[in-house]
């Protein structure tokens, strides 16, 4: 089998249409999902590996690590992916919230990529890591302060990999603002979150895909973060 690109929570939204555009490239794919829906069907059918995962439990990214190396020996590259945008507000135990955030968002994509070094290192090009952090890595939240906290400290491992990798592995983050609504996102939401960008658009999940192939494609890119932001930053 060809190297593989492994994608964390695949299954809906940026992660699906990232898959979506490696198989059309004929790259080969192993995608991890949490919740069972018809898009990992599809994505099986055209040809991806899929496996069930949950970043949550020391236990669950153990399991999920020791599968992902049994696919294959070499991988093309790893994109953290998966993510949970909990508020503060949702939770009553907040000691497990932050435990949750850094699980998912910083301990599993550690752990997965120093599971996947020698696998990376061996690969026959250029591999790549892209952590899929936020805008708020550097401004914090008021409103996700777990979640900001976890999508900081990816955003450092990949300071940190890029490194440690190099020069076979280029290690970078996709820091991306609004590209996509939520479907419980009202218009009242929807029109002050498009006020919050210079551009005053939501340009979509392919937005990210061509993040991404950008930094497949880059041979000089690395230990950078891209953002996607529409000017949010100068607001
Ligand atoms: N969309 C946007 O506008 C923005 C996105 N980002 C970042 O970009 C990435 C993609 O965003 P988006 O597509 O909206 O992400 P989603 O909110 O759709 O989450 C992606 C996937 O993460 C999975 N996931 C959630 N919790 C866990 C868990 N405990 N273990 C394993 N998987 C889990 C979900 O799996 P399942 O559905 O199978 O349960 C979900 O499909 C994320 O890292 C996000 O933080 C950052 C800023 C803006
Ligand atoms: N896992 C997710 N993380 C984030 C999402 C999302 O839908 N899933 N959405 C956002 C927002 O678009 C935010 O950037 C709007 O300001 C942030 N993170």
């Amino acid at each position: 089998m060809k190297s593989p690109v492994l994608i964390t929570g695949a299954s809906q939204r940026l992660g699906l249409a990232m898959a979506e555009s490696l198989l059309e490239q004929g790259q080969h794919v192993v995608v991890t999902y949490r919740t069972p829906r018809p898009s990992i069907t599809m994505l099986k059918d055209k040809g991806a590996t899929v496996l069930q995962a949950d970043f949550s439990t020391e236990a669950a990214i153990d399991r999920a690590i020791d599968e992902i190396k049994a696919i294959s020996k070499t991988y093309r590259a790893v994109i953290h992916n998966a993510s949970d945008w909990a508020q503060e507000k949702d939770s009553s135990d907040k000691q497990s919230l932050i435990e949750r955030m850094m699980m998912i968002h910083a301990i599993a994509p550690y752990r997965i990529n120093l599971a996947l070094e020698d696998a990376l290192r061996e690969y026959e090009g250029q591999a790549d890591i892209i952590h899929m952090t936020d805008y708020i890595q550097e401004t914090g939240s008021e409103k996700h302060m777990a979640y900001a906290a976890s999508k900081a400290a990816l955003h450092n491992l990949t300071l940190s990999f890029a490194k440690k990798l190099s020069p076979q592995v280029k290690v970078n983050s996709i820091a991306p603002a609004l590209l996509m609504f939520n479907e419980n996102d009202d218009e009242a939401y929807k029109q002050k979150a498009l006020k919050k960008s210079l551009l005053e658009i939501v340009p979509g999940a392919q937005e990210a895909v061509k993040a991404m192939n950008y930094l497949f494609d880059s041979e000089y890119v690395t230990g950078q973060t891209l953002h996607l932001n529409g000017g949010r930053h100068l607001k």
